[in-house]
């Protein structure tokens, strides 16, 4: 038997003795899981009757609820331990199948002794609770695994830096407890590795990369010094699953303090939400908080307008030029992106804080109770150097006052006493009870007749008072709109600003903005201002739990709108991943370049990526030459098919030979096939002609998620995903013919992993006219 052999054994054995303990384990914890849960059945079973139920009197009432919440919290604490058991026995499950990917063999410094540490998803100790037999992926040693290659190595401790010489490096691919692959390797985590794994097919959702992170990305996902983490990344460079991974890594770097929800993932959109939840999950942590930035402003923006939401932004950007105060829009939409505007805003607010803040009257029973005016002078009358949102809280309690004298006066009248000969038995009952409890009752019954009608009354305008008091709570007192509206209004402006922070277009930018207001309508570019200013007269709804923030896509977040976010979240660290080729908004995503100033250089690090993992070497030659700085975009090492441009004569041509394609990509039995169109209505159009021939689904922004087979799908909603091919369904110079709509196109192609077939009617986009004819095949 020749060495490799033998080493193919003995790892073998190995495998399977580390399998052996897996199952002891998994045994007991079936019969622990067992236990719990037979004692959660138990007491919820017999819980009323553990506990004693008395609610005679008021003591005997405590008594009671003390002894439910005693037996509540027994009940929480065993579900508690019943779920982590059952995590646990997951990711023993998963371990079983494939214990673990890699093995190093390391001599520290100083020591005679080589350790050998196998990789896996998570940790195992032996028997004797001794000697690791597997090692998590995020312990500090395993990041040798993925930093160097055999020879000198060190790697970063909390207690310091520890040196040593790796020996071996040696990666497995382990499926049902059998390893099926195993080589040695040099300084790149195995080439061969990374081929199979890219080598597979799209998935309907994304998959965990620990077998194979590179060290760039190792060092994404371990950054812990800077408090704002920039990832520049080429289309398919591994942005997503390196944020993914770093959020495994940190759940398990401070699994004391840090918990799943004190993590928040900000996406482009929910099929990218759901395309993502599967990777943490897989690696045995909960997901973080997941959300998009519209819905965030949604839950913010309730009753008060219809918000219009990014995709219809984009959907009118992309399909409105012909309409009437086009540009004027797009000017708005770039000035309202900026921290110009944003200055301007404050500058606004301290001017409310002397003139101009808006109110609305306060009414009751359809009557003006309280009138604006009024509510606007004692605003006024207030300390002028307290804080507006100070303010305002001192108001609501004046208002709260008032409210108090309005109510005693209302109990006198009519319709209270109509309404009380209303009320139910049941009501009496409580006034009858409470006056027991008082010992109101005299002995005249004449006077305990006044007292019952005297706190039905009171009862009866409490009641019609409560959501008043609820409207002052909440400030809604303040007319935000009106105030947002009134920043629009070329006087008070005037007064604010120097005319040359102004854009050019800013009175008709005012007159469309007003327009809008006035139909009760926010454009999407409105509505993070819109909040601002809220916030700025409400006091600001800070998130102060939350550690960690992630944003995904982010070269189309406004510098305003990442300004927002760190407001927002005051404590927290942020991971901003983007690309600033693939700016697909209006305003030209300028915040991402300048994120540095917003913590400050000193706290800042910024990560480049230029390998792309996704696409086939072909696909990216081809693609990389559409946008300026592309040669240094480096594609992995993997073959396949040349793009394919092809023309057709027209629409019923393009159906026709887009119909063959999507046959022929069926054929070589690729499961997740793309047509993408540029926007939702090309995309329906596409749909319509399509669906005759094949079972296909339209994917619009009300998709939550995706599955495998054909969809036609728009432009903007495919950011972020990918698929095994692409059909870009038109791709003619009409349709993309705009300088400002090449990285939206560039973005498109990029979704493709093996096969990107590109069609068009008449003439050619001229961002492929410009790519050299070498590196695509033309379509017939
Ligand atoms: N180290 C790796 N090992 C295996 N697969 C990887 C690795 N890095 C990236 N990939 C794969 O490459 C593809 C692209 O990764 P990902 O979506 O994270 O890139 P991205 O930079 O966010 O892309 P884009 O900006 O184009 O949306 C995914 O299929 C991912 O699994």
């Amino acid at each position: 038997m020749g060495k490799a052999d033998q080493d193919w054994q003995n790892e073998q054995k190995r495998v399977d003795r580390v399998v052996d303990e897996i199952e002891r384990r998994i045994d007991m914890l079936q019969d622990r899981a067992g236990k719990v849960k037979a004692d959660i059945v138990g007491i919820r079973k017999h819980f009323w009757e553990d506990v004693t139920v008395n609610l005679d009197e008021p003591d005997d009432a405590v008594e009671t609820a003390a002894s439910m919440k005693q037996q509540a919290e027994v009940l929480s604490e065993r579900e508690r331990s019943h779920r982590h058991t059952q995590n646990q026995l997951d990711t023993l499950k998963r371990l079983k199948d494939s214990p673990y990917f890699g093995r190093i063999d390391f001599t520290e410094e100083g020591e005679q002794e080589t350790e050998r540490i196998y990789l896996g998803i998570a940790s195992l100790l032996d028997e004797k609770d001794e000697q690791f037999l597997i090692y998590d992926w995020r312990a500090p040693i395993s990041s040798l695994y993925y930093d160097y290659g055999p020879g000198p190595v060190q790697y970063e401790t909390p207690g310091g830096t520890v040196t040593g010489i790796m020996e071996l490096k040696r990666q497995f691919i382990i499926r049902n407890g059998r390893i099926r692959s195993m080589f040695d390797t040099g300084v790149t985590i195995g080439d061969e590795m990374l081929q199979e794994v890219l080598g597979k097919q799209a998935d309907t959702q994304m998959k965990s990369i620990v077998a194979t992170i590179q060290k760039e990305q190792n060092r994404i996902i371990r950054n812990e010094r800077s408090r704002l983490l920039v990832v520049q990344g080429a289309a398919g460079s591994g942005k997503t699953s390196a944020a993914l991974q770093r959020v495994a890594y940190l759940l398990y770097r401070y699994r004391e303090t840090l918990r799943a929800e004190q993590i928040v993932l900000f996406s482009p959109n929910p099929i990218f939400n759901s395309y993502v939840s599967t990777v943490l999950p897989e690696l045995g942590e909960e997901n973080m908080a997941q959300t998009t930035f519209q819905e965030h402003v949604e839950r913010r923006i309730s009753k008060e307008f219809r918000l219009e939401d990014p995709f219809d932004q984009m959907e009118y950007v992309l399909t409105a030029m012909e309409n009437l105060g086009y540009d004027v829009r797009i000017k708005g939409i770039r000035y309202k992106a900026g921290l110009d505007f944003m200055k301007l805003m404050d500058r606004y607010v301290a001017y409310l804080g002397r003139e101009g803040m808006k109110f609305r009257d306060i009414s009751f029973r359809g009557k003006v109770v309280i009138r604006a005016e009024r509510i606007q002078e004692r605003f006024y009358s207030l300390d002028a150097s307290l804080s507006i949102p100070r303010r305002m809280e001192l108001l609501a309690e004046w208002l709260l006052e008032e409210l108090e004298v309005l109510a005693e006066q209302e109990r006198k009248k009519t319709w209270v006493e109509e309404e009380i000969q209303l009320l139910d038995q049941a009501a009496y009952q409580r006034v009858y009870r409470k006056l027991q409890r008082e010992k109101r009752f005299t002995e005249n019954t004449f006077d305990d007749f006044d007292r019952e009608q005297e706190l039905l009354a009171q009862m009866v305008v409490q009641k019609h008072f409560k959501p008043l008091r609820t409207y002052v709570k909440n400030l809604r007192f303040i007319d935000a709109p009106a105030v947002y509206r009134q920043l629009f209004e070329e006087r008070t402006i005037f007064q604010l600003a120097s005319a040359d922070s102004l854009p050019k277009d800013w009175p008709e930018i005012c007159e469309q903005t007003v327009k809008k207001l006035d139909r009760s309508e926010l454009a999407y570019e409105d509505a993070t201002p819109y909040l601002y200013l809220k916030e700025r007269l409400e006091g600001s709804q800070t998130n102060t739990s939350v550690r960690y923030v992630f944003i995904d896509e982010a070269q189309d977040y406004s510098p305003f709108q990442f300004a927002f976010i760190q407001r927002l979240f005051p404590h927290s660290n942020m991971t901003v991943l983007g690309d600033l080729n693939q700016t697909i908004v209006a305003h030209a995503g300028e915040g991402f370049s300048k994120l540095a100033s917003l913590f400050g250089f000193d706290q800042t690090e910024t990560i480049v990526l230029k390998r792309s993992y996704r696409s086939t070497r072909p696909i990216v030659e081809f693609t990389r030459q559409m946008i300026k700085g592309g040669e240094a975009i480096e594609p992995f090492n993997r073959d396949g098919k040349k793009p394919s441009v092809t023309k057709a004569v027209d629409q019923g041509e393009l159906v026709s030979k887009i119909t063959k394609c999507i046959r022929k990509l069926q054929a070589a039995g690729h499961r997740t096939i793309a047509v993408i169109g540029k926007t939702a209505r090309e995309s329906r159009k596409a749909y319509e002609a399509l669906q005759k021939h094949f079972s296909i689904r339209l994917i619009d922004k009300e998709t939550a998620s995706f599955e495998s087979g054909i969809m036609v799908i728009p432009s903007y909603l495919a950011k972020g995903v990918e698929f095994d091919a692409v059909i870009i369904y038109n791709a003619s110079q009409v349709q993309y013919g705009r300088e400002s709509e090449r990285k939206l196109f560039y973005t498109a192609c990029t979704r493709a992993m093996h096969e990107l077939h590109i069609f068009f009617v008449d003439r050619v986009s001229p961002f492929i006219s410009g790519v050299s004819p070498d590196t695509y095949a033309m379509g017939i």
